[in-house]
C-alpha cells in the first residue's frame, strides 16, 4: 500500500511531494516553492486524487513553500532617451540566458516601451485576487508593464501616488519562481524614481548613459539619487557609444569616446561595458526582436553586461 501511494503521488508531483503512511491515513508534504497559486491549487487537487488509491481512509496535505530570495535590478538614466529601455529589455535577456528566473518591470509612465520590445504589444495581464499575473513573452522573460494598464497617451497623466500605487502593483505582482526582476525605471531623478527606489529596495542599480557630457551630468544625479536612498550603483553603461557604419562596419563617435568609463572611475563607481550606435539594435528594437536574444554581432555587448551584473548579483 505504502509504495503504491508513493508511486501514484511522484507520477504526478514529482520530488515536490513526501509521503508518509500512517495505517489508512495519507499524509503528504508538498513543496510548492515557485508555484503560481492557481499552479499550486492545481497540484495539490491532482496529489489529493492521486493518493485517494482504495484502502486509503484520508488524505492529508501539507503545502509548504520557501520564500523565494528576489533581486531586484533597476535600471535608471538621468534623462531620457539614452536607451534605458533597450538596455532594460536585453539585460533581461541575456541575465535569463545566464540562467537566472528574469521578470521585467516597465515602471516607465512616461513611454512604456516594453510591451514593443517584447513583442506582446496589445496583452493584458489577468489579475487572481488582484494580484497580477505576468504577461509570458517570446523571450523567457515575463512582462508586466505600465502599459499594459493603461491606454497609450493616459500614461503620462499619471504622477505622484497614483503612478506610485500603480507601480506598486506591478513590482508586487504574483512573480512566481522569479529570482531576479529587472526594473525599468521612469527617466530622470523625480519624485516616482525616489519612492520607487525607497520603496523596494532594489539589490542595485544601473546607470545608462549616452557619451554626450550633458547626458553625463543627468547620470550625476541619477547616481546621487541611489545614494540617497542607499542602494548600491551596479554600474555604469555607456549606450549609443560610436557609430557602426551598416555598410563598411568602420565605427566613428560622433558624440565624442570614453566620456562615461572616464566618468564611472571619477565617480568611483565600475563601468559595466559600452553598447555601440547600430541600425541593427534599433531596428531589431522596433520589431520587437531584442538583439541579446539571437547570435548577432550585438548581443555579445549586451551579454558581457549582463555576465558583470550577474557577478555582482552573485557576491551580495
Ligand atoms: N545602441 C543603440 N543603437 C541604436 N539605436 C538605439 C540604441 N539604443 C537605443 N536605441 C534607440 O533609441 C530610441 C530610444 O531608446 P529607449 O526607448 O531604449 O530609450 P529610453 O532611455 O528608455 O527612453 P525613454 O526616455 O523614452 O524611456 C529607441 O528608438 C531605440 O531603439
Amino acid at each position: 500500500m505504502n509504495d503504491k501511494v508513493k508511486d501514484a503521488v511522484a507520477a504526478v508531483a514529482g520530488n515536490r511531494a513526501t509521503v508518509r503512511m500512517e495505517g489508512a491515513r495519507a499524509g503528504i508534504v508538498l513543496d510548492a516553492t515557485g508555484l503560481t497559486p492557481t499552479a499550486r491549487d492545481a497540484l495539490e487537487a491532482a496529489v489529493r486524487d492521486a493518493a485517494a488509491l482504495p484502502g486509503v481512509d484520508e488524505v492529508r496535505v501539507v503545502v509548504t513553500a520557501e520564500r523565494v530570495a528576489r533581486q531586484l535590478v533597476a535600471v535608471a538614466s538621468g534623462k531620457g532617451g539614452v536607451g534605458k529601455s533597450t538596455l532594460a529589455a536585453n539585460l533581461a535577456i541575456a541575465l535569463a540566458k545566464a540562467g537566472r528566473r528574469v521578470g521585467l518591470v516597465d515602471a516607465d509612465i512616461y513611454g512604456p516601451s516594453q510591451p514593443r520590445l517584447m513583442q506582446v504589444e496589445g496583452t493584458r495581464p489577468t489579475a487572481n485576487d488582484k494580484v497580477l499575473d505576468p504577461v509570458p513573452t517570446p523571450y523567457g522573460v515575463p512582462l508586466l508593464s505600465m502599459g499594459q494598464l493603461v491606454d497609450p497617451g493616459r500614461a503620462l497623466a499619471w504622477r505622484g501616488p497614483m503612478a506610485a500605487g500603480a507601480l506598486g502593483q506591478l513590482v508586487e505582482a504574483d512573480w512566481g519562481a522569479t529570482d531576479t526582476l529587472v526594473l525599468d525605471l521612469p527617466p530622470g531623478t523625480g519624485d516616482v524614481q525616489l519612492t520607487m527606489v525607497q520603496k523596494y529596495k532594489a539589490a542595485g542599480a544601473v546607470i545608462v548613459s549616452t557619451p554626450q557630457d550633458l547626458a553625463l551630468i543627468d547620470a550625476t544625479r541619477a547616481i546621487d539619487l541611489f545614494d540617497k536612498a542607499g542602494v548600491p550603483i551596479i554600474g555604469l553603461v555607456e549606450n549609443m557609444a560610436g557609430y557602426v557604419c551598416p555598410h563598411c562596419g568602420e565605427s566613428s563617435d560622433p558624440f565624442g569616446n570614453g566620456g562615461a568609463e572616464a566618468a564611472a572611475a571619477r565617480l568611483n563607481i565600475p563601468f559595466l561595458g559600452r553598447i555601440p550606435l547600430t541600425i541593427a539594435i534599433r531596428t531589431a528594437s522596433d520589431a520587437g526582436e531584442p538583439p541579446a536574444a539571437g547570435n548577432g554581432a550585438d548581443a555579445a555587448a549586451f551579454h558581457a553586461i549582463a555576465a558583470r551584473v550577474d557577478a555582482w548579483l552573485k557576491e551580495r
